[in-house]
């Protein structure tokens, strides 16, 4: 754990409800272990978190030893999102993360323009914030190509569902669920953790659940929308999943018999846009930055 006696600085920031504690540690002087995320992002330890952003130079990551090497499409001075899951894990990539890290540098000055890259360990992502202020951002990330991986089974909620097995950078299941409606997908128990074969997702997944995307009259460039609701890797259910959007919105298009689409998405987080081109997938949404603060030193020490 960290030696310093410097004040830890943090923001705490949401994407569609999707939360974040923030860390701004440019030169990647952190120690970030698995029990600090823990206590962190533990809802009555800590500050709670569905995950950690550390906001650092991807150059000064590699030079701690906590990158082998920068990911493809990542410059040494880039700020790069080093993500962690709620129980400590690392994931290659987290939509809403990318959405709400871009709004945090964009609001406390790290960035100076509205488009720029932000590092993940999946690669880099460029983004484009729309418009800005210190509370509430409208962010675009250009999230790369979404690779069909074949047909997956999982048991969730007391059913046996399958699905399509998407690499967005990290691993999901998306199932698209024939005759499942909003208030339907709305009464499943996502308490319990997914059963999915170890031996066919090694790294674990990401398991979304939709219903069929249907057809709009074309308003807002929306061709088709869908609600979904997602259990995460490293953390459980939560309100909403960047990637997970992505591929569920590739996955639904695909039943529709689609390659290419805009779908409009709602979590009980919110609501996001997904465009899937043959070129890759766009996200847009909201991103909230709602406190900024420092941590009591200490605070991670045995609780009781
Ligand atoms: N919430 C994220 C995804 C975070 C990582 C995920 N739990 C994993 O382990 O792959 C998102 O918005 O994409």
């Amino acid at each position: 754990m960290r030696v310093s006696t410097a004040p830890l600085r943090f923001a705490k920031g949401h994407g569609t409800q999707n939360d974040f504690v923030i860390l701004p540690d440019p030169d990647a002087d952190l120690d970030l272990t698995v029990d600090l995320v823990t206590v962190l992002c533990d809802r009555q330890r800590g500050l709670g978190a569905d995950g950690v952003l550390r906001v650092a130079r991807a150059g000064a990551l590699v030079a701690a030893g906590v990158l082998a090497d920068l990911p493809t499409g990542v410059a040494p001075d880039d700020w790069f999102m080093d993500y962690r899951n709620a129980d400590g894990s690392i994931a290659e990539m987290c939509g809403n993360g990318v959405r709400v890290f871009a709004h945090y540098c964009r609001t406390t000055g790290l960035v100076h323009d509205d488009a720029f890259t932000v590092g993940s360990r999946a690669g880099g992502r460029p983004v484009t914030v729309h418009s800005f202020d210190q509370s509430l951002a409208d962010v675009t990330v250009a999230m790369g190509p979404v690779r069909f991986d074949g047909p997956g089974a999982v048991g969730i909620a007391g059913r046996d569902l399958t699905g399509e097995a998407v690499d967005v950078g990290n691993p999901h299941l998306a199932c698209v669920v024939d005759g499942l409606t909003p208030t339907g997908l709305a009464a499943l128990d996502l308490t319990g953790p997914p059963a999915l074969d170890a031996e066919r997702f090694p790294r674990g997944a990401n398991v979304e659940i939709l219903t069929v995307p249907q057809p709009t009259d074309g308003r807002d460039g929306v061709d088709f929308t869908a609600d979904l609701r997602v259990f995460e890797r490293g953390v459980g259910e939560t309100r909403s999943c960047g990637t997970g959007l992505v591929a569920g919105a590739a996955a639904g298009l695909r039943r529709l018999g689609r390659g290419e689409g805009v779908v409009g998405l709602s979590v009980p987080g919110g609501a996001v846009q997904v465009t899937v081109t043959a070129a890759g997938a766009f996200l847009r949404g909201p991103s909230r930055l709602v406190a900024h603060g420092e941590l009591i030193d200490g605070f991670a020490v045995d609780q009781r």
